[in-house]
């Protein structure tokens, strides 16, 4: 491990060890954060996630056999529903797992579906077979919109479909014991129900059944995942400068406090969904009351030059490109960057349980130092209660700009701000390539930080930054002009009109609350269109 210890980072990583964090940690000692917002949940219901290491290897024990009986059973794909907490550790995974799924090993392929766009519902139910398909429903709440509203889909799906008379055993249920989903549950609608542990809230729920059922199911080891997770949670559990958790959470701190709030995240691409992981946990932990940590994950590469003096680097140093991250540590500390290198014990793939847990520490030492509570979301309901006012006068339409303008727009401010690009768009290979694109040349051109997200993902995650941060964000907000008619079954609107309203919501509480919104609408090519645009804004 490096980390550049200049004195501030040496003073605060000193602090959290005189003031013994770790030890307080453990003991539950709620005064090591300030009180939770009115209605938050306090920190004494919310911090099962310390014990999930140590409960793994259980948890691995139970779901030993779970990929074999599923094969055995004739299931070829596993379909996780749900959104932040409750997906993100799926999608890092069947990502970084990706390559050995694919290859048949363990004969189970596994998708997070974490969105309503109709496109993508609609492509990902026309590529599986539905008879061979276990569906999870993976809500902590169980009154999330969204996965809801897919189960409904999936449900009436397997209904109309030929070759496959619905069958309550392909639909498993990962919900808290007492929600509305745990009632219908136990009336009988599931096949299987675990019920997950009400004291860990959902970004910090990546070691218990949400992120290692599903994993079980596609054959990842969770054993591996015990073992690796155990380790990282006895090096954190030290008051010791030598605490990885501390450390990573010291660095954090105090440059972001010393006005490097923008934490850039470099991984190898195998690593990109790790990415997306880490933006939920930082972005919503302590994205409010005009504070935070802005996650920067999955930029493109850029040069020196593009970066300004509000940043921060991590480099994650493991993976294929381990070349190019060196170079990239060498030329950022060269130019006095600073930068913390995390190196797993091993290159082998299975060490990201401990890395979760480690950067949960670390969160939870940063939101300290910062004076910030990290274990509730106090401004992600906002944009839910309006988008469901939305859902009830569905003719209330996005004022959108021109690209071009917004563009223009955009590229007259520098940083300390920062572009935050949402898209509520089929989320594809070759679209994220063209916004990979458009935020290099932003960066180019302005040495401004970006933050991509697709929507609604995004809303369980940077939203709650983007709302209840600091208010110094550009926001593109992309939306179609053409969602598919896809209807939400028993319900009155269809998906492309949900994910209107969500966009629309959102757009209208961030632009109440300070951010400067520019909602842009694209046509049947947006990858195209962006390219173009991206061009422009090169020449
Ligand atoms: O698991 P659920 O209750 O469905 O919640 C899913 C997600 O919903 C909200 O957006 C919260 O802000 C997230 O922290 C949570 O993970």
């Amino acid at each position: 491990m490096g980390i550049d210890q200049n004195d501030a980072v040496a003073e605060a990583l000193r602090r959290l060890v005189s003031d013994s964090f770790a030890t307080r940690l453990w003991q539950r000692d709620a005064s090591l954060w300030p009180e939770p917002s009115p209605g938050g949940d306090p920190a004494s219901n919310t911090l099962g996630w310390l014990d999930l290491p140590m409960r793994l290897s259980m948890l691995g024990q139970q779901f030993a056999d779970l990929n074999s009986q599923l094969v055995a059973d004739g299931f070829t794909d596993v379909v996780v529903l749900g959104m932040g907490g409750s997906s993100m550790t799926p999608l890092a995974l069947s990502n970084l797992f990706e390559d050995s799924i694919a290859n048949g090993s363990s004969r189970i392929r596994l998708h997070a579906l974490d969105t309503v766009n109709p496109t993508t519902v609609s492509k990902i139910t026309e590529n599986l077979d539905l008879s061979k398909t276990l569906v999870f429903v993976s809500s902590k709440s169980g009154t999330t919109i969204e996965p809801l509203t897919l189960e409904s889909h999936f449900r009436a799906a397997m209904e109309s479909s030929p070759s496959s008379s619905m069958n309550r055993k392909n639909f498993v249920a990962l919900t808290d014991p007492d929600t509305p989903l745990s009632e219908r549950a136990r009336a009988g609608e599931f096949g299987t129900w675990v019920a997950t542990p009400e004291d860990v809230g959902g970004r910090f729920s990546a070691l218990c059944a949400f992120g290692m059922m599903p994993a079980a199911a596609t054959g990842i080891n969770v054993r591996l995942f015990a073992e690796s997770a155990a380790r990282m949670a006895q090096r954190c559990s030290v008051d010791s400068e030598e605490n990885p958790g501390l450390a990573l959470g010291a660095f954090m701190a105090s440059n972001a406090l010393d006005g490097r709030d923008k934490v850039t995240l470099i991984t190898s691409s195998e690593y990109s969904m790790f990415g997306a992981w880490v933006d939920q946990l930082l972005a919503e932990s302590t994205g409010k009351n005009g504070k935070g940590l802005i996650p920067v994950t999955g930029e493109p590469v850029l040069k020196l030059d593009d970066f300004d003096s509000d940043r921060q680097f991590i480099v994650f140093k493991t993976g294929e490109d381990t070349d190019r991250l060196s170079h990239a540590i060498f030329a950022l500390r060269s130019s006095d960057h600073p930068v913390f290198v995390i190196e797993p014990q091993s290159a082998d793939k299975h060490e990201i349980a401990g890395e979760f847990f480690r950067w949960q520490i670390a969160t939870a030492a940063a939101s300290s130092l910062m004076d910030i509570y990290p274990f509730d979301q106090p401004d992600v309901e906002s944009a839910k209660v309006k988008s469901r006012e939305l859902l009830t006068d569905l003719r209330t339409a996005i004022d959108s700009v021109d690209l071009n303008e917004a563009l223009a727009e955009t590229t007259i401010h520098r940083a300390p701000k920062y572009v935050a690009i949402t898209a509520f768009l089929p989320e594809s290979e070759e679209l994220t390539a063209a916004f990979a694109d458009l935020r290099k040349a932003i960066s180019q051109k302005t040495g401004m930080a970006t933050t991509f997200g697709y929507g609604p993902r995004y809303l369980h995650s940077t939203g709650q930054l983007y709302k209840g941060g600091p208010q110094n964000a550009i926001v593109l907000g992309f939306v179609s002009g053409i969602y598919d008619h896809l209807a939400v079954p028993d319900e009155s609107y269809t998906f492309g009109q949900l994910t209107e309203a969500q966009a629309g919501g959102d757009f209208m509480v961030m632009a109440e609350g300070g951010q400067k919104v520019l909602p842009v609408k694209l046509g049947v090519d947006p990858a195209a269109e962006l390219s173009t645009a991206t061009q422009q804004l090169i020449e």
